[in-house]
């Protein structure tokens, strides 16, 4: 199982990349899940549209061919954790590799959202780009828990 989260910044306080380490260590290795940051620029002096679509290029540049591209965006679907199981095991199936895609303070550009198979998201809360990817790491863990039948969760 192959899959990347994207995540746009690379100065996140350490609490988060903790947790966000603490997670993905705790992995099997039948399991990649390994964690990309995309460069941000200083934000003075740009505005958020060209913040965005510098961003934009450097994700779409770190993409495959046939990645199965899930954008997390508070205006997406909302899973269950049961639901997130079954689908990114679907997912998985249909791809060689599942990229999850985090975008900075701005948000992604469009040419970004327009590359995701599904926008996904994981509450009707808009919540700090740090703090989507611990989340999404733990879902992650807990997904892969509920397959394995290891008690971590309990639903
Ligand atoms: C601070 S938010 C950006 C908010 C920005 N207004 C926007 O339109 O996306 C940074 C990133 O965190 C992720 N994010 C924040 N809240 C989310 C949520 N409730 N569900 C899914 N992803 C979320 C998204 O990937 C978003 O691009």
């Amino acid at each position: 199982m192959r899959v990347l989260i994207l995540a746009v910044g690379q100065h996140i306080s350490d609490w988060a990349q903790d947790a966000v380490r603490g997670y993905l260590g705790r992995f099997p290795r039948s399991w990649r899940v390994e964690l990309k940051e995309i460069r941000t620029e200083p934000r003075a002096g740009q505005t958020p549209a060209r913040l965005m679509q510098l961003e934009g290029s450097r994700i779409l540049e770190a993409l495959e061919e046939d990645d199965y591209v899930v954008v997390l965006d508070e205006h997406g679907k909302d899973f269950t954790t049961t639901e997130f199981a079954r689908s990114l095991n679907e997912w998985m199936s249909e791809a060689s590799r599942v990229v999850f895609v985090i975008g900075g303070p701005d948000g992604l550009a469009p040419e970004v959202k327009e590359k995701a198979r599904r926008l996904m998201r994981l509450s009707a809360m808009t919540m700090p780009h740090a703090l989507a990817r611990v989340f999404l790491a733990e879902q992650l863990y807990r997904v892969w828990s509920i397959g394995a039948g290891h008690p971590y969760h309990r639903a």
